[in-house]
């Protein structure tokens, strides 16, 4: 069985949308295990925005959701990560997860693990890509193999739709409110992106 895991990390339930299509993308592929999970949230974030309807709505949401373990980590054939852009790079919580998993770099257990990256950000040009490359150079450290979404498999990159999405992986652009969620086009390629980290992982480890 070849394992594949989407871990996320999502403070207003956009990158969450992303992450169940993606799950639901691979769910039906042969010899394939899909896991969803979250990366947990800092005690000092809850706080700081308790105020905001739209975070904890989105929290709420997402209760049932499990915490990402170092043995999810440590057992997946190929890993999709969701990963919302903080200042065109990654939130903290995400850094957390990478930066406690010292033991796993040091046994090379990520080594060969297939990898892809999915964003979100307010706006278009806001840093989804600077999000996706900055995210790789630590995933490159574990030793991971990242895919990303090719012109050919994906032709919504072409078109002239304001929408996100990009040859380095998914993405939706929320709007300066965070009124905007993804539409089909996102949510068809991120769906894409998880059954070509599964088909890859499977080639490579099956
Ligand atoms: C601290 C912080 C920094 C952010 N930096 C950016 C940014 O650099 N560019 C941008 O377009 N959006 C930025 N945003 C907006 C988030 O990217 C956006 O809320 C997020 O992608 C929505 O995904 P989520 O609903 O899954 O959390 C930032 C948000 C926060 C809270």
């Amino acid at each position: 069985m070849t394992e594949l895991l989407i871990i996320y990390y999502s403070s207003y339930g956009h990158v969450f949308e992303m992450a169940k299509a993606a799950k639901d993308g691979a769910k039906d592929l042969e010899g394939v295990n899909v896991k969803l999970v979250k990366v947990p949230e800092f005690e000092s974030a809850k706080k700081a925005m308790s105020e905001q309807e739209a975070y904890v709505k989105a929290q709420k949401e997402q209760e049932e959701i499990p915490e990402v373990t170092k043995d999810d980590l440590k057992n997946a054939d190929g890993i999709l990560w969701g990963i919302p852009t903080r200042f065109g790079n990654m939130p903290a919580q995400v850094k957390q997860v990478l930066d406690t998993s010292g033991g796993l770099w040091a046994n090379g257990d990520l080594e060969d693990t297939v990898t892809g990256i999915f964003t979100s950000s307010n706006t278009l040009h806001g840093g989804q890509e600077s999000t996706i490359l900055s995210s790789l150079i630590p995933m490159l450290h574990l030793g991971m193999i990242f895919v990303g979404t090719p012109y050919g498999q994906n032709p919504e990159l072409s078109e002239t739709e304001f929408q996100g999405g990009s040859p380095y992986g998914p993405s939706t652009v929320a709007g300066p409110d965070g009124s905007r969620f993804p539409n089909e086009s996102e949510l068809t390629m991120v769906k894409r992106l998880a059954k070509r980290v599964a088909r890859v992982a499977k080639g490579i480890n099956g």
